[in-house]
């Protein structure tokens, strides 16, 4: 697995990608993916009858993780996973799957089910930072990578993150209290990464 970190992106340059011709590409991108991060927030904010911009000011100066992941033929793959399961601990997800090899489930109706690869589609995901602003109206899902006996896969996740310092306070509505407490997003990235991917919702420590 590869990850990189994409700054702000007033604050991005080419210095900050690996070399040419990669660097156009990646970067190219990078800018692509947050431009289509925004609007995705944007409308989001707007089904929670907000501002258009009320999330993308709440997450302030985000930061832009990138994880290209390469899962190879696996002999036996009953016995392990690719990734085990967990929700994503940011605020939203653009995941570019492999094309032809399926290998993403996420959990529904209580069973994993399988996400078939589109090549002219990304996969978007809820993660953990937009279930908490938006007071449980947007549920963060819980997703695994399964492995394939034949056919190695790749997947490159784009994530958009708030900034370390950003107080995140759900968006309560007709007078309904909220479900999680304010915390920044760095005490949550602390405790998220403390415990097992696979343990319970991350959220649930956070609730009042
Ligand atoms: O490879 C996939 O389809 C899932 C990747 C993922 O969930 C992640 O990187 O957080
Ligand atoms: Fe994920």
């Amino acid at each position: 697995m590869l990850r990189g970190i994409c700054p702000p992106a007033r604050q991005m340059s080419s210095r900050d990608f690996p070399r040419e011709p990669a660097r156009d590409v990646v970067s190219t991108y990078c800018k692509e993916v947050r431009a289509l991060g925004f609007r995705l927030l944007e409308a989001i904010s707007e089904s929670l009858e907000l501002q258009g911009d009320y999330i993308e000011k709440m997450l302030g100066d985000q930061e832009q993780h990138m994880a290209i992941n390469y899962y190879p033929p696996c002999p036996q793959p009953d016995l392990t996973y690719g990734l085990p399961a967990h929700t994503d601990p940011n605020a939203l997800t653009i995941l570019l799957q492999d094309g032809e090899v399926s290998g993403l489930q996420v959990f529904k109706d209580d069973k994993w089910m399988s996400v078939n690869p589109h090549p002219d589609a990304f996969v978007i995901n809820i993660g953990d930072q937009l279930q908490a602003l938006s007071n449980g109206r947007y549920k963060s899902v819980w997703h695994r990578a399964v492995v394939n006996s034949g056919k190695e896969r790749i997947s490159v996740a784009s994530f958009l993150c708030p900034a370390n310092c950003a107080t995140i306070i759900p968006a309560t509505q007709n007078g309904s209290s909220a479900i999680y407490r304010n915390f920044t997003y760095q005490e949550y990235y602390k405790k998220f990464w403390s415990r097992n991917l696979d343990q319970e919702h991350c959220l649930e420590l956070f609730k009042n």
